[in-house]
């Protein structure tokens, strides 16, 4: 069942290896056949240099139960389940611990958009979760998601499509594991290039109008990853 999006799951969870997003089991990938109902994603702890295609995890969308696979799904299968139930444009997920983007995470900062090739890819700043509570600890993963959708109350999750998890790292969603993946590798670019940035000059700031000029030059008034609907 699924084989293909098998294949797509397990090749863009070695692209974040391919593009230094992750070392060791870190991280995940995930994808979904909306019309089954049904999320692929990553298993738990498996090193991705003997993971294997048959390897990845089939897990229904609304009960959250492994319906295939004999390995444990990723521990942040909640926080994927979560998201692809409130954001219902989105095909694929990603989650690293890129180090400017984690770094980010774990000082508790929004990225802001101060620069094009932001702005290219990104809207608005990349918003960083508040700190969760303690009631919201003993479900972490659920909750993780739960803060998310929270966050981007009033942001177009599909014109920013990332965000940074306080104290913990990035996630970034796209149409599909592929285009998730692009997200996070420019997500970590932009991250490193805002550090940088702020270091040269703590108080840079840009143009919102220049925002909207590379914004909607690259993807268009209604945007939907690049393509106009
Ligand atoms: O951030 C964490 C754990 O804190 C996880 O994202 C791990 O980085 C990957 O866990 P698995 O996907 O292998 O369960």
């Amino acid at each position: 069942m699924l084989e293909e999006l098998k294949e797509k799951v397990f090749k863009a969870n070695l692209d974040l290896v391919k593009h230094n997003l992750v070392i060791f089991t870190w991280g995940n990938v995930s994808g979904i056949d909306r019309e089954k109902g049904l999320v692929v994603i990553k298993p738990s702890g498996v090193s991705y240099d003997e993971m294997k295609a048959s390897d990845m995890v089939v897990v229904d969308l609304a009960t959250g139960k492994v319906v295939e696979g004999d390995l444990n799904p990723s521990s942040d299968t909640p926080t994927h389940l979560v998201l692809y139930r409130a954001f219902p444009e989105i095909g694929g997920i990603v989650h690293t611990h890129s180090t400017y983007a984690t770094a980010w995470a774990q000082a508790g900062k929004d990225i802001p958009n101060i620069g094009t090739t932001h702005a290219d890819y990104f809207h608005d700043a990349i918003p960083c979760t508040k700190d969760m509570t303690e009631n919201q600890m003993g479900e972490y993963e659920k909750e993780t998601g739960n803060v998310i959708v929270e966050r981007f109350k009033g942001i177009n999750y599909v014109h920013t499509p990332g965000v940074l998890v306080k104290n913990h790292g990035p996630l970034s969603w796209g149409t599909d594991p592929d285009n998730a993946v692009y997200n996070a590798v420019v997500m970590e670019e932009v991250a490193k290039m805002a550090f940088v940035s702020f270091m040269v000059n703590p108080d840079t700031t840009m143009n919102p109008l220049l925002v909207e000029k590379h914004f909607s030059r690259k993807h268009g008034p209604n945007a939907y990853y690049g393509q106009k609907k």
